[in-house]
Order: structure tokens, then C-alpha cells, then sequence
């Protein structure tokens, strides 16, 4: 069974996915990290030499190839509306949600988050639109407001079952 996590910027994808992978011992993957490999070049980069729809387009290829059990997907994973179907029929999506002014105190200011960049009005529209989609898609919804990654893990194996 395949566990894919989505969320927003800062929501701690990244961190929980490899903590949770060595508790279940299972394999991991960094989409970001990912393309950033197969890419040779920084996502920065990618936004700022090639634009983001480019960007999008090699996001859905990485998905759609790895082959790793636990995916930490990137806060923009369901750009196009058939990759929510697409995540729902590879595996169990779980959803790291906490208030948006949490996940805005993570990210403002990082440079390695070309979407951070944008205006913090901007950033607090785009985290309500994507916050139902994120809602629609998953099969679980896990807080990660006010709590350790560790805490995370220990709710999302319990969830699992
Ligand atoms: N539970 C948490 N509590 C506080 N800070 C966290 C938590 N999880 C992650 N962070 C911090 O928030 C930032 C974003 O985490 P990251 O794992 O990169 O999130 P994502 O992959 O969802 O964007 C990092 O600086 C990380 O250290
Ligand atoms: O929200 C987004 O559109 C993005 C989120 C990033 O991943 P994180 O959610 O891990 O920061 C990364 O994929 C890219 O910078 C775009
Ligand atoms: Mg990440």
C-alpha cells in the first residue's frame, strides 16, 4: 500500500514522510527532491528558467514514476484535476492540515518556495482554495497544528490501522 501525504506549504510533508517511513520501514520519496535530481537543477530554477506550468507537468511525470511506498508530494500536487483520481486510485492519501497562519509563520521568507514568494494575501487565498481540494481528495486529515512530526507519525500509523 502506497501512503501519499499532501498539504500545503510547511505543513511538514517532507519531514513527516521520512520520519514515517522508518517507522514502518518502508521506502520514501521527496517528490521535491525528486525532480530536483532528475532535473539537475534547484526547483527555484526550474520556476524562474522554464515557468511553472513546466514545472507542473514534471511534477505529474515524478509522481506518476516513483515507485517508493511513502511519497511526500509538494503543496501544488493537485494543480491538474486528474491527479486527485489519479493519487486516490495508487494508494491512501492522507492530508497534514493545520490553520494557515501556522503554516505561513513555517514558510514566509524561504527562498527554496518560489510559490512562497508570492504576497501574503495572495498565499492566504491560494491555502483556502487548495484546502478543500486537499479535504475532497483524501482519505484521512491528520492536524499537524501544535504538534511534533513524532506525534504526526504516531496518529497517521494509528489511522492506518
Ligand atoms: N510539526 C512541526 N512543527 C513545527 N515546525 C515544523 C513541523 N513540521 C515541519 N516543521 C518545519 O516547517 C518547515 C516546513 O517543513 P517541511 O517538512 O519542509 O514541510 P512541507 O514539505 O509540507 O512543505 C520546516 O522548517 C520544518 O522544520
Ligand atoms: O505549493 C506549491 O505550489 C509548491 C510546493 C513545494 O513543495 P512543499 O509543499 O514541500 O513546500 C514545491 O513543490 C514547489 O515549490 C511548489
Ligand atoms: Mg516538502
Amino acid at each position: 500500500m502506497k501512503i501519499y501525504l499532501i498539504g500545503f506549504m510547511g505543513a511538514g510533508k517532507s519531514t513527516v514522510g521520512k520520519l514515517l517511513s522508518k517507522s514502518l520501514n518502508g521506502t520514501f520519496i521527496d517528490l521535491d527532491q525528486l525532480i530536483e535530481q532528475e532535473n539537475g537543477k534547484k526547483i527555484s530554477d526550474i520556476f524562474k528558467e522554464d515557468g511553472e506550468t513546466v514545472f507542473r507537468k514534471i511534477e505529474a511525470e515524478c509522481l506518476k514514476k516513483t515507485d517508493a511506498q511513502i511519497i511526500a508530494t509538494g503543496g501544488g500536487i493537485l494543480y491538474f484535476d486528474e491527479t486527485a483520481e489519479w493519487l486516490r486510485g495508487n494508494g491512501v492519501i492522507i492530508y497534514l492540515h493545520a490553520p494557515f497562519e501556522e503554516l505561513y509563520s513555517r514558510i514566509k521568507g524561504d527562498r527554496s518556495r518560489p510559490v512562497a514568494a508570492k504576497p501574503y494575501k495572495d498565499l492566504k487565498s491560494l491555502f483556502a482554495k487548495r484546502d478543500g481540494v486537499y479535504k475532497r481528495t483524501a482519505h484521512h486529515q491528520v492536524s499537524v497544528s501544535n504538534r511534533l512530526p513524532e506525534e504526526t507519525v504516531k496518529d497517521i500509523i494509528s489511522r492506518l490501522g
